[in-house]
């Protein structure tokens, strides 16, 4: 018999894509069928997107679930999973929609898979409010790494807003259960190295001008260190015309952080590159261990480890503490967010702490 479906409000809290990810992934994963409602309420175009629809078809295909009531401006859908499947799968949003959100979905499943899988993903790799493709393969994966996830991403061609047309292949192995991750000391900044591209018929000195202007804006607070912000003119593997740039900073510990930015009609590049600048510096100031984009994106991995994890962050984002409600609704973890206050300087740190639910790979 069917278990009752875990009821899922989708206006809650930070109200967006977050909660169909996190609650589709912990679905497919835990094995509860889930019903959610009130889809991306509160935002300006309600109900499933592009992006959303795909992602939720994907992972439905990942565990041959039935998948009910999603289509572009659904407000209500259900999902009762069945047995994760290995293999080859393919998601397109036939849009600039993310990849990078396609994977932040797929991933979690295809870790508790029965063998490899290699998923296909179609859209954009550098889109708005999403992460950069090379922020999920310079960042996120590195950490991910440690929890024990480990995935290989070949990005064959990159896609920009509006048309899309980006597509990368990962392959990912499956494993018997995920090890907690213990962050807490943030140690001292060694590196700082990136990219500033331009795709398509931009002309590169944009490229340049945009890691110039990142240079010269990081070089203010950090004197020490050699920055290399590659300028780079992505000819044959692009579709359509975009023009960003990510900066990547990593610490004596371990840990990785990043500044981001894409080019927009009618702003100057240098702006674009300032942009991206100052987001690595906020996050690099506040002497956490994750910047404020992973420490969302790591809730899922701590809820399924077996174990305590312990993740020190700057201010708690609402996505974060969302995910940590959807998951806390899902699994059996516990997560307790406690303020530290360093006399020393004024800085105030969070650690994220986790009794992770120990979820066991049944395939394997
Ligand atoms: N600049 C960035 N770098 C890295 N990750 C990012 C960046 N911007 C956003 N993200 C990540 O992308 C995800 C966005 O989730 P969110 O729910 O806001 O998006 P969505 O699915 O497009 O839904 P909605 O349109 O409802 O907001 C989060 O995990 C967030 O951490």
């Amino acid at each position: 018999m069917e278990s009752a479906a875990v009821e899922i409000d989708g206006s809650i809290m930070e109200g967006g894509g977050q909660i169909l990810r996190v609650s589709a992934a912990l679905s497919c994963i835990t094995g509860a069928p889930i019903n959610i409602s009130k889809i991306r309420a509160g935002r300006s175009t309600p109900g499933l997107r592009p992006q959303h629809l795909s992602g939720l078809q994907l992972v439905s295909d990942l565990c041959s679930g039935r998948l009910q009531g999603a289509a572009i401006g659904s407000s209500e859908l259900s999902l009762v999973p069945g047995k994760i499947r290995s293999g080859t799968h393919t998601a397109d949003t036939q849009t600039a929609g993310s990849v990078c959100l396609l994977l932040q979905v797929a991933l979690p499943c295809t870790v508790f898979a029965d063998a490899p899988s290699q998923l296909t993903l179609k859209g954009g790799t550098n889109a708005e409010m999403a992460p950069q493709i090379d922020y999920t393969v310079k960042v996120f994966k590195p950490i991910v790494e440690k929890f024990g996830v480990h995935f290989d991403c070949d990005i064959r061609m990159r896609g920009y807003y509006p048309k899309g047309g980006g597509e990368v292949v990962v392959t990912v192995n499956p494993v018997k259960e995920l090890q907690p991750v213990l962050m807490t000391d943030r140690g001292s900044i060694t590196k700082i190295y990136g990219r500033a591209f331009v795709g398509g018929v931009l002309p590169f000195k944009l490229a340049k001008d945009m890691s110039a202007a990142a240079v010269r804006t990081i070089r203010k607070e950090i004197k020490e260190l050699y920055i290399n912000i590659q300028p780079l003119q992505e000819k044959d593997k692009a579709c359509g015309n975009g023009n960003g740039i990510i900066i990547i900073a990593e610490s004596s510990t371990g840990c990785v952080f990043a500044g981001s930015a894409l080019g927009r009609k009618g702003v100057y590049a240098d702006k674009t590159g300032i942009e991206a600048a100052e987001m690595l510096l906020r996050n690099i100031r506040h002497n956490g261990c994750v910047d404020e984009f992973l420490q969302d994106q790591l809730i899922i991995f701590m809820a399924l480890a077996k174990g305590r994890s312990q993740i020190r962050t700057g201010a708690v984002t609402l996505h974060t503490q969302t995910a940590i409600h959807v998951a806390e609704q899902l699994t059996r973890a516990k997560f307790t967010i406690t303020k530290c206050e360093d006399e020393k300087s004024s800085n105030v740190t969070f650690i994220i702490e986790c009794e992770g639910s120990g979820v066991t790979n049944p395939y394997l």
